[in-house]
């Protein structure tokens, strides 16, 4: 199996920080979507973990410059649901062949989760090279990535789980990260203000 490496990339390297949306109101995802892109945030990962999130995703795609993609998929069917409701990218937790197989069916960009280097090792034999590192500070945080990105020096990373605007930029720092995931951009009740103010700031990091 062979991965287009540049579509991959393109999701990656779009904006330093993918913002992982846990979505329960589907009315709420146009502001939303519309929040983050006006912060600058225009690659959108739209968690499978409530019922309303393929509604979430044929929202947030209308929203004019946001890249909208499926995250905490976990096998085949999730996979096409997804792209059927528009996801442009898939985002996995962990890395299964059914994934990897599926995402290739389908004809779309696939970040796995991998949490060491077997992972990484059965990715490469799918042709895969670029993964979310997950959970990134809990599996060993930066110096972890540093050990791992030295041995397989192909393989670019977007680490999730943990991070925080603090974080982000020393995880940014590394050359093997393209990007990361985070959960803080829309954490806590709804407000369109703050989302944006939030977004405004990852928007730079790194740079
Ligand atoms: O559902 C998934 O596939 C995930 O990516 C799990 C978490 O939503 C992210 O790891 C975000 O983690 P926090 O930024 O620490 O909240």
């Amino acid at each position: 199996m062979f991965q287009d490496t540049t579509r991959v990339d393109a999701v990656m390297t779009r904006c330093p920080v993918i913002p992982v949306l846990v979505v329960n109101d589907a009315a709420l995802a146009r502001p939303m979507a519309e929040a983050l892109v006006a912060g600058g945030l225009t690659t959108l990962e739209v968690t499978l973990r409530t019922p309303c999130a393929l509604d979430v995703i044929r929202e947030m795609s209308k929203v004019e410059g946001a890249l909208v993609g499926a995250g905490t998929v976990l096998n085949a069917d999730d996979l096409a649901r997804s792209v059927e409701a528009g996801a442009r990218f898939i985002v996995s937790p962990g890395l299964t062949e059914g994934v990897a197989q599926a995402a290739v069916r389908h004809d779309v960009p696939l970040l796995p989760g991998i949490a060491n280097a077997g992972d990484i090792m059965r990715g490469l034999d799918l042709g895969l090279t670029r993964f979310k590192f997950f959970p990134a500070t809990v599996n060993g945080g930066l110096p972890a990535l540093k050990a791992l990105a030295a041995v397989f020096g192909q393989v670019r990373f977007c680490p999730t789980g943990g991070i925080t605007e603090e974080t982000a930029p020393e995880w940014l720092a590394h050359p093997a990260v393209a990007c990361v995931g985070g959960s803080w951009l829309t954490s806590g009740a709804f407000d369109a203000g703050a989302i944006e103010r939030r977004a405004t700031v990852a928007a730079t990091l790194g740079s």
